[in-house]
């Protein structure tokens, strides 16, 4: 996974507009779409181009060609000829197989709360036109070309953040942005570049007629797993980030500790080699190489150390056990949304080579579902065992001999260092373990006349991990400050200076400049990023580089060789 192709988007805001004005584009249909496609598509508008393969266009004729043909021959297809769901007994005749699809989106339009992010709308068109491109659902490409459009145009639907269950796909969030994109009434608005309008309004601005949808093309449109996968792919990329952050946090935190390498040392994880084991493991050895703030024991060796122990404690000892398994999950959570991402998810699908046409279910949301409440398990994980390197930090009993919560100056007694950054981090973490709890095993089982009645709850399940990366996001600003703080100290014990540049280990000086820069302390021998307490706004500093991680500036550039490798 490398990010390096979106770095050149970062000077790009993600606020609107989202038009990209590189020469970069991402051709959909021709092949696998990627997580950090579908981020730049969706976060820093990168343009999007539909395949001009002939075959896939053809295909796409085809399955439509198929469904008209259907439809006048007077054959029963699901949601074509019938009635939906649990009144999938209900005939519907040739004469009103297209106001059947009308209808649909105007009973499906029952979302409630707060709006989808804009981003994760994006992401949801771009993976709706994905999946199209396949030729199995019977939808034209005029309307898989005005997802393009609306893309490229910064046209945006706007979304509730409730109304789907994640079984038939998200029917109800795609059923504001199939309104939006024929043009179906006043009541679908959008958001045009940071502008809000109507539906309609802005086709008449990009001079696009209203459309009138043909059989199949609704359910097409909105039987699919688009949005949660969407959401997901979005939630996925912050969460590697946030993944790979932690380790450079817990790299700051082990020489701030004076840890050893030993823990780290091939030898010990060859004999446990876990996928997830051994990257962790390998990451922490390289991070750790040239440090002059940790014990130097790759050599087997070991010393009485007074009262320290004579080993580190599990959280340092045990750290690539620990987060092992967190990698692998999320490895594969990563694989299992990029299949999602490129998969066709409605129903029926046509098969038009065997001109038959198949009632399925591929529109159950279950990989996302319980790919997201994993994540957000994962999270929980990462911040409960982050709060413990900042409680060692902080506690002279634990620290190897670093000032109580990190206090900056000692000669200004009413200094009380990092207490407040401590609580502020307590307060979140729980938070955070509490997001981890499963949403998929909540599903009603009554839903839509019992016709749906497993769901995966998948829609709600990925904005929730949406909530719970963001909130993250804040976490691990708290985390970056006490680790930049602890190896100035640590420097000034070690060194008699201040300035951790000198004696971090090569790998972890970027991560400490960046924070430093991103907060506007640049690093000072004379001084630790925090000297008094009062000389400073904490919160800002916490805003700032919460920012810079989720837009994906110097802190995240600085992790980004751990990012490539972390697959
Ligand atoms: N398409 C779903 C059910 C459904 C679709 C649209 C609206 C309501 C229900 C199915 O295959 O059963």
């Amino acid at each position: 996974m490398n990010t390096l192709s979106l770095q050149q988007n970062i000077t790009r805001s993600w606020q609107l507009p989202f038009i990209d004005t590189s020469d970069s584009t991402v051709i959909v249909g021709d092949r696998s779409l990627t997580i950090d496609e579908v981020v730049s598509v969706a976060r820093y508008g990168t343009r999007v181009t539909l395949t001009d393969n002939a075959d896939v266009i053809k295909g796409v004729q085809a399955s439509c060609d198929y469904i008209n043909n259907a439809v006048e021959t007077g054959q029963p297809i699901y949601g074509v000829t019938s009635g939906f769901g649990g009144m999938a007994h209900v005939v519907v005749s040739r004469e009103q197989a297209a106001e059947l699809q009308t209808n649909l989106i105007w009973f499906l339009k029952s979302g409630a709360g707060g709006r989808l992010p804009l981003a994760d709308v994006r992401a949801a068109m771009l993976l709706r036109a994905n999946s199209h491109l396949y030729g199995a659902s019977g939808i034209r490409l005029e309307l898989i070309r005005r997802l393009e459009t609306f893309l490229n145009t910064g046209v945006t639907p706007h979304v509730y953040e409730f109304g789907s269950i994640g079984a038939s796909g998200d029917l109800v969030p795609l059923s504001y942005i199939t309104g939006a994109l024929i043009g179906l009434d006043s009541s679908f608005s959008v958001d045009f570049n940071g502008k809000e309008m109507s539906a309609p309004t802005a086709l008449r601005q990009l001079s696009l007629p209203q459309l009138q949808l043909q059989p199949k093309e609704g359910l097409a449109m909105m039987n699919g797993t688009s949005v949660m996968t969407g959401i997901a792919a979005n939630c996925v990329y912050d969460a590697r980030v946030l993944l790979a952050l932690a380790m450079g946090v817990h790299a700051l935190a082990i020489q701030g500790l004076y840890g050893t390498n030993q823990s780290f040392h091939p030898f010990i994880h060859q004999r446990k080699p876990h996928h997830g084991q051994l990257w962790t493991a390998n990451q922490m050895f390289t991070l750790l190489q040239g440090s002059h703030l940790v014990r130097d024991e790759l050599d087997g060796k070991h010393e009485y150390r007074g009262q320290e122990l004579i080993q580190d404690r599990y959280s340092l000892r045990c750290l690539p056990q620990y987060i092992g398994p967190i990698v692998d999950g999320v490895l594969q959570i990563t694989k299992q949304i990029e299949i999602e991402m490129n998969s066709v998810t409605d129903n029926p699908l046509i098969d038009v080579e065997n001109q038959a046409s198949y009632h399925g279910g591929n529109f159950l949301g279950q990989y996302v579902g319980m790919g997201m409440d994993h994540l957000r398990y994962y999270i929980g994980l990462l911040a409960k065992h982050i709060d413990v390197q900042i409680a060692l930090l902080v506690s002279p009993e634990f620290s190897n001999g670093l000032p109580p919560s990190l206090v900056g100056n000692p000669e200004r007694s009413v200094n009380m260092g990092l207490k407040g950054l401590q609580i502020s981090g307590n307060s979140i973490m729980p938070l955070l373990t509490f997001y981890g709890n499963s949403l998929a095993d909540r599903f009603p089982t009554h839903a839509e006349q019992f016709n749906q009645n497993i769901n995966s709850q998948g829609y709600t399940s990925a904005t929730l991990a949406r909530r719970s990366v963001d909130i993250f996001q804040n976490y691990m600003a708290i985390a970056l400050m006490f680790g930049v703080q602890a190896v100035d100290l640590r420097t000034y014990k070690m060194a008699g200076h201040y300035d951790a540049r000198q004696c971090l280990s090569p790998a972890t000086v970027e991560l400490y400049t960046a924070v430093r820069q991103v907060v506007g302390k640049p690093p000072s021998s004379l001084r630790p990023y925090i000297w008094n307490d009062n000389e400073q706004s904490l919160d800002k500093h916490i805003a700032r580089i919460s920012a810079d991680i989720a837009t994906g500036g110097l802190i995240v550039q600085a992790v980004q060789d751990l990012l490539s490798s972390l697959h």
